[in-house]
């Protein structure tokens, strides 16, 4: 058995030691028939929440109400979740109780797509009861069961469908595409944490130009923060070039830029982002306004901003307009690593340096006196060393009370 499924098996041989069913379940599985990276692996049971825990020493109650139990297995964590059915659904989100089965079908059951609902024993033993294989080899992207039924109960798979797009490059399966047109209303009861998180998912796919189309297609777009009055310009980011992106605060503030974003503040937090993206997500965009085109760097913008926004901002430039970025990330490289400071910590005076030369009290004037020091270091027009600084700078007050 293949990594990482191999460091895994000796939780399904646990259980089966006490008479337990288990599988490997969902993504994991999904994505070793696929060929791609495999991410977490899951575990689906017949031994119920409190018999998980009590099988294993180091265990985690994540939602033992709803069947999830974390088992820490050689340093690895592990959901392992109880077959069950997802009893009444309210309000299209997921269910606020679930039934406990002791079937490995009926859980498959209450899976979204077919793909999803493959299963694998210890020994490598495919059991997949409703052709998710052959949905794979069709590349399509299928419910199981009635896609109706399946959108009711979750209104997020509708989401994930459309992620799956772009993970994946597959097609929706004609009936599940009508059925999103038609339940796409049901989004509005979803929390925006989950949109976010597909979101993000599917702005990081390789297939993203079929994926934004398919959310316009659908009209999912509508239920989305900020995109209801957005369609045509949805369309449009189409042909940016996503792939190119490889941090999310570009993912995002490309998304501003090519849907015209004006005020990026509330429409970021509308996505319910962290603080820390939102402020690196606006830092990018307004470095983009700043430095009109890749070769207009200055110094001191290159250095207010660090490497990585620099390459960030040339990131997400060159995926909007279409022009390959690596030229000038090579040069954005080579101009960094000639600064004489990276940081303004690594200036070779400070506020208590300036205060003692002036002899005056401490004021406003410090920050503008350090500010112009910095400046002067990264301009070339002084070398950063104490005793040069402290001689450039009453050279500076000189021309200075001269000039008044
Ligand atoms: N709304 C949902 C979410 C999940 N699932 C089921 O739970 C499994 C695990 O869910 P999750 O980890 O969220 O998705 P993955 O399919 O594993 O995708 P990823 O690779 O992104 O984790 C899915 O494969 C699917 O069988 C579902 O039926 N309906
Ligand atoms: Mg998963």
């Amino acid at each position: 058995m293949k990594p990482p499924f191999e460091q895994a098996l000796g939780i399904i041989r646990q259980l089966k030691r006490h008479g337990y069913e288990a599988y490997f379940v969902g993504g994991a599985v999904r994505d070793l028939l696929i060929g791609r990276a495999i991410g977490d692996v899951d575990i689906a049971t017949s031994a119920l929440p409190e018999e998980v825990m009590r099988l294993f020493s180091k265990t985690i109650d994540v939602g033992s109400k709803h069947g999830t139990v974390v088992v820490v297995h050689e340093g690895t964590a592990y959901e392992v979740t109880t077959f069950r059915t997802d009893g009444d659904y309210e309000d299209h989100r997921r269910p606020e109780s679930v039934t406990f089965v002791r079937s490995l079908e009926e859980d498959s059951k209450r899976r979204d797509f077919t793909m999803n609902a493959i299963a694998m024993d210890e020994r490598g033993t495919i059991i997949d009861p409703f052709g998710g294989q052959e949905a794979i080899e069709r590349r399509l992207i299928c419910t199981v069961g009635a896609a109706d039924e399946r959108f009711r109960e979750d209104a997020l798979r509708m989401m994930r469908a459309v992620r799956f797009v772009s993970q994946l490059g597959f097609a929706l399966a004609e009936d599940t595409k009508r059925a999103i047109v038609q339940n796409a209303p049901l989004m509005a009861h979803i929390s925006v944490e989950r949109m976010t998180m597909e979101m993000e998912k599917l702005l990081a796919g390789p297939f993203v130009a079929e994926a934004l189309q398919l959310l316009a297609d659908t009209r999912l777009f509508v239920y989305l923060p900020g995109l209801a009055e957005k369609e045509q310009l949805l369309r449009s980011a189409a042909a940016c070039r996503w792939p190119w992106l490889t941090e999310r605060e570009e993912r995002w503030a490309l998304l501003c830029r090519a849907l015209d974003v004006k005020d990026i503040r509330p429409f970021l937090r509308a996505w319910k982002l962290p603080n820390k993206v939102i402020d690196e997500a606006g830092a990018i965009l307004a470095a983009l306004d700043d430095v009109p085109r890749p070769e207009a760097w200055t110094n001191e913008q290159l250095f207010l901003a660090g490497l990585k926004r620099a390459l960030s901002v040339e990131a997400v430039r060159a995926a909007r307009c279409g022009a390959p970025s690596e030229p000038h990330h090579e040069e954005l490289r080579r101009r960094f690593a000639a600064l004489p400071i990276k940081t303004k910590a690594e200036l070779a005076v400070n506020g208590k340096d300036v205060i003692r030369w002036a002899g005056k009290p401490a004021g406003p004037w410090v920050k503008e006196t350090l500010d112009a020091i910095w400046r002067a270091v990264v301009g070339g027009e002084v070398e950063n060393e104490k005793e040069r600084i402290h001689a450039w700078l009453m050279e500076r007050n000189r021309t200075h009370e001269k000039n008044c």
